[in-house]
């Protein structure tokens, strides 16, 4: 499977230089990476009352507290679901090491162009004209190659913490999609893509890591622009360092503080589709602080890359028609790389119903060239 998410990447090549990345250089912010309001959601205010949902997994009442979660927020934080911290610990020390290296050295294992794997800055950095505070290192499949490039000695051990964290992330994802499903009364039966034993076999995940340096002068600068995720759902990781941003609708861009052990879970636009529109998938943001670095890791999941996502039928009806037409993740894939944020209103087959907000309707507020 992974080779076919690849093939997705492959057919729709970003064509992005990396030569900006040598952060440590910089002791002023250059022009080029300078935001306006114009840029981005700068203008949406911050702060607000509200706070992200927090869910404890062995709470009783976790699995009604998570569709209320996804209906309202489409975002949530998680505590108590399992995942093994001391594999936290390492994955997040080994994505730090990675990121320690000399420019040169992580330039060996630069993405190209149509690849999806490797070191470089955001693929939606084509988008934008400014440049983004921040680098990254995305894994698909195995590691191993670009691992050997990176750590020519010892690079089985950081390949041995990736793996494991692959599969461990696959099964925490597959446990959350039957609560977030659950939710919304779908059941195994509903979704037979998700195989005989309902673990979601041929699903399958992306591992993006991402390292926001000190920056001279974080409030003009963007760590990584507004977007929502092209998944079912994502499960992020994030050092101490606060910098995850999620619009919420009335309030503004409302901060995910991080807390120890926690992973924030977002709705991508698969699972909004699946919803028939029901569980929005949250346009987010990183920002840079000013001291101190930050590190965020995030499980990118997607379904298997034959499977033609489209609402639930048990969620359609005469009054609530579909709202979307099928696709498969890998078609999906390549209308993000052309529409970015106009890709799920691009797939769209039918308006919302009277007095029903299309909650993913980011095109009037996106700039997105
Ligand atoms: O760094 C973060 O908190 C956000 C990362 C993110 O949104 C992504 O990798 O898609
Ligand atoms: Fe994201």
């Amino acid at each position: 499977m992974p080779s076919r998410l690849t093939d997705a990447f492959r057919a729709h090549p970003v064509h992005l230089h990396h030569k900006h990345l040598d952060f440590t250089s910089l002791q002023e912010l250059p022009d080029s990476y300078k935001w306006t309001q114009l840029d981005d959601h700068a203008h949406y205010p911050s702060g607000g009352a509200e706070s992200v949902p927090v869910i404890d997994l062995s709470d009783p009442n976790a699995f009604k507290k998570i569709g209320h979660a996804c209906k309202t927020w489409g975002v949530f934080q998680v505590t108590n679901h399992g995942f093994p911290s001391t594999l936290l610990d390492n994955t997040e020390k080994a994505s730090k090491s990675l990121f320690c290296l000399p420019i040169q050295q992580k330039l060996k294992a630069a993405r190209s162009p149509d690849g999806v794997s490797g070191y470089g800055i955001a693929r939606i950095s084509s988008f934008f004209s400014k440049l983004m505070w921040s680098e990254g290192f995305t894994v698909v499949g195995s590691p191993v190659e670009h691992f050997r490039q990176l750590w020519p000695q010892d690079y089985t051990q950081f390949c041995d913490i990736i793996e494991e964290y692959q599969m461990e992330m696959q099964k925490l994802a597959a446990r959350l999609m039957w609560l977030m499903l659950g939710s919304l009364g779908i059941t195994k039966e509903d979704v037979k893509w998700a195989g005989p034993k309902g673990d979601f076999e041929g699903a399958s995940g992306a591992l993006q890591f991402n390292y926001y340096p000190a920056c001279p002068d974080p409030d003009r600068a963007m760590g990584l622009a507004a977007h929502t995720d092209s998944t079912l759902l994502t499960i992020l990781h994030q050092n101490s360092t606060s910098g995850l941003q999620v619009l919420r609708e009335g309030t503004g861009w409302v901060t995910v503080p991080p807390i120890p052990g926690g992973l924030v879970i977002n709705v991508g636009d698969l699972l909004h589709i699946l919803s028939n529109g029901l569980y929005p998938s949250v346009l987010h943001r990183a920002v840079v602080n000013r001291t101190k670095h930050r590190l965020s890791m995030a499980y990118l999941y997607g379904p298997p890359s034959s499977v033609k996502i489209s609402p639930l039928s048990k969620l359609v009806s005469p009054s609530q028609p579909p709202l979307y037409r099928p696709v498969t993740w890998n078609e999906y894939l390549g209308t993000k790389a052309k529409h970015f944020n106009k890709a799920l209103s691009s797939v769209r087959v039918c308006a919302p119903l009277n007095g029903l907000v299309d909650v993913n309707d980011h095109s009037n507020r996106v700039k997105v060239g």
